[in-house]
C-alpha cells in the first residue's frame, strides 16, 4: 500500500490522481490532501478518500470547512500548510499536482522527508530545477514525472544505454490556436483560449499551450528531469498527441511512447513505478481507426515564447524563475479580462529583459525573484 499526499487535489490532474487511487485501492490511499478554495469539489472527495491531514489555501477556507470534517482530521492553512502535507510522516509519495511555483517548498520539503515525488507541477522544476534533482540526489529521492511528455521520455528510457541518448524530441498540440496567423490572435477571447484539441485540463495550463510557452517550460523541465543539455531537446508539432514524445539514440533508433490522450496513463505509471497495472478508464488505442499522424517543424516567429523559453534556460540561474513567474503574472491578468492574448509574450520577453541574472540562485533568491517579477508585470500593466 502506498500512501499518497496530494496536492492541488480538487484540479484537472488532481481529480484523475484520484480516480486512479480509487480503481486499486490495495495499491494505494490518500493519507494528505491538499487543495485552494473550492470546498463544493474537495468535500465528497474527503469523505470517500478519508485523508487525516486536509491543507487549504487559505484562513478563511479552512475556517469554514473545519465544520464539515469529523474531529480527528487535522486542518492547516497556507504554504505551511501545503509544506506540512507534503512532508506527512503517514506519506510514503507525494503527488505534486498543484498550479504554480508555490509548489517548490512543499517539494523540497517532501524531499527532505524522503518521499518518493510525482511531480506534475512543472512551475516547480522551471523556477528551480536545480535546487529539487540536487536536494533529490542529496537524499537519494526518486523524482518521477507525471507530465505526459516527460513520463513518455521516461518511459522511452526504460532499458535503455542513457550513454547512447542523443536527443530528447517532446511533442507538441500547436494548441486551440495552431491555424491562426499571429494577426488572427489580435481578438481572441478567454473563452476562446480555454478549449485545448486534445486534452481537457487546467485554464492557465490550457493558454500555455496556446502561447506554446508550455512547451517551452516543458523543455526546461525536461533538462533538469534527464540532465540533457538544452542543444540536445528538441520540439516537434504532432496535432494528435497519440506519440506523447520521443528518445533519439546513438544509432538513430527512436524509442517513442503513443497512446490516446489521457493523463491516466501517465499519472498511473508515477504512481505504480516500476510496476503496471491494469487501465480500465481510458479508451485503446486504435492505430488504424486514427489512419494518419502529422509531424510539423516549430516557427519560433509564430511561438516566440517558444524562443524566450530556450533563451531563458541556458542563461541559467535566475531566468527561468523570472520567465515562470512573467508567465504566471500574464496569464493570471488574460484569465481575469486584463490583457489581450498578445500581451501575454511581450510582458514576460520585458520582464526577462529587465532582470539582473542571479548566477546560482539560492531558494531565497528564488523567492524573491519570483515576487519580484510578479511585482514587475502588474506594474507594467498598472
Ligand atoms: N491538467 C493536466 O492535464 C496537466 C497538468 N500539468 C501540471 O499540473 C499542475 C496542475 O495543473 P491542473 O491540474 O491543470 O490545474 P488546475 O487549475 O485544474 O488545478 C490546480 C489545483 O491547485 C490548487 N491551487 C491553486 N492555487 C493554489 C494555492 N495558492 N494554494 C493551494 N492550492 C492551490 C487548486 O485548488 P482549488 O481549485 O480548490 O482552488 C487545484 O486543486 C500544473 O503545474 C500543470 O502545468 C501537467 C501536465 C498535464
Ligand atoms: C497533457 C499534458 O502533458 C500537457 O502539458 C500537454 O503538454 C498539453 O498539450 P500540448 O502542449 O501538446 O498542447
Ligand atoms: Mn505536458
Amino acid at each position: 500500500m502506498k500512501r499518497i499526499s496530494l496536492l492541488g487535489a480538487t484540479g484537472s490532474v488532481g481529480t484523475q490522481t484520484l480516480s486512479v487511487i480509487r480503481e486499486h485501492p490495495d495499491e494505494f490511499s490518500v493519507s494528505a490532501f491538499s487543495f485552494g478554495e473550492n470546498i463544493q469539489m474537495a468535500l465528497p472527495l474527503i469523505k470517500e478518500f478519508s485523508p487525516k491531514l486536509i491543507a487549504v489555501k487559505n484562513r478563511q477556507t479552512a475556517e469554514r470547512i473545519r465544520p464539515m470534517l469529523p474531529g480527528n482530521v487535522k486542518v492547516v492553512y497556507g504554504i505551511e500548510g501545503m509544506i506540512e502535507a507534503a512532508a506527512f510522516p503517514d506519506s510514503d509519495m507525494l503527488v505534486n499536482a498543484v498550479l504554480g511555483s508555490i509548489g517548490l517548498e512543499p517539494t523540497l520539503a517532501a524531499i527532505e522527508s524522503r518521499k518518493i515525488i510525482g511531480i506534475a507541477n512543472k512551475e516547480t522544476l522551471v523556477t528551480a530545477g536545480h535546487l529539487v534533482m540536487k536536494q533529490a540526489k542529496k537524499y537519494d529521492v526518486s523524482v518521477l514525472p507525471i507530465d505526459s511528455e516527460h513520463s513518455a521520455i521516461f518511459q522511452s528510457l526504460q532499458g535503455q544505454d542513457r550513454k547512447a541518448l542523443s536527443r530528447l524530441i517532446l511533442t507538441a498540440s500547436g494548441g486551440v490556436f495552431r491555424d491562426l496567423t499571429r494577426n488572427e490572435l489580435e481578438n481572441v477571447t478567454v473563452a476562446d483560449a480555454v478549449k485545448h484539441p486534445n486534452w481537457s485540463m487546467g485554464a492557465k495550463l490550457t493558454v500555455d499551450t496556446s502561447t506554446m510557452m508550455n512547451k517551452g517550460l516543458e523543455v526546461i523541465e525536461a533538462h533538469w528531469l534527464f540532465d540533457v543539455p538544452y542543444e540536445r531537446i528538441d520540439i516537434v508539432i504532432h496535432r494528435e498527441s497519440i506519440v506523447h514524445s520521443l528518445v533519439e539514440y546513438h544509432d538513430h533508433s527512436m524509442i517513442a511512447q503513443l497512446g490516446m490522450p489521457s493523463m491516466l496513463v501517465p499519472i498511473q505509471y508515477a504512481l505504480s513505478y516500476p510496476s503496471r497495472l491494469e487501465l480500465k478508464q481510458t479508451k485503446r488505442l486504435n492505430l488504424w481507426e486514427i489512419g494518419t499522424l502529422h509531424f510539423q517543424k516549430v516557427d519560433t516567429s509564430r511561438y516566440p515564447a517558444v524562443r524566450l523559453a530556450y533563451e531563458a534556460g541556458n542563461a541559467g540561474g535566475s531566468m527561468p524563475t523570472v520567465l515562470n513567474a512573467a508567465n504566471e503574472s500574464a496569464v493570471d491578468l488574460f484569465l481575469d479580462g486584463r490583457i489581450k492574448f498578445l500581451d501575454i509574450e511581450p510582458l514576460v520577453k520585458n520582464a526577462l529583459d529587465h532582470h539582473v541574472l542571479i548566477p546560482s540562485p539560492d531558494l531565497e533568491a528564488i523567492e524573491e525573484t519570483d515576487a519580484q517579477t510578479r511585482r514587475f508585470v502588474k506594474s507594467l500593466i498598472n
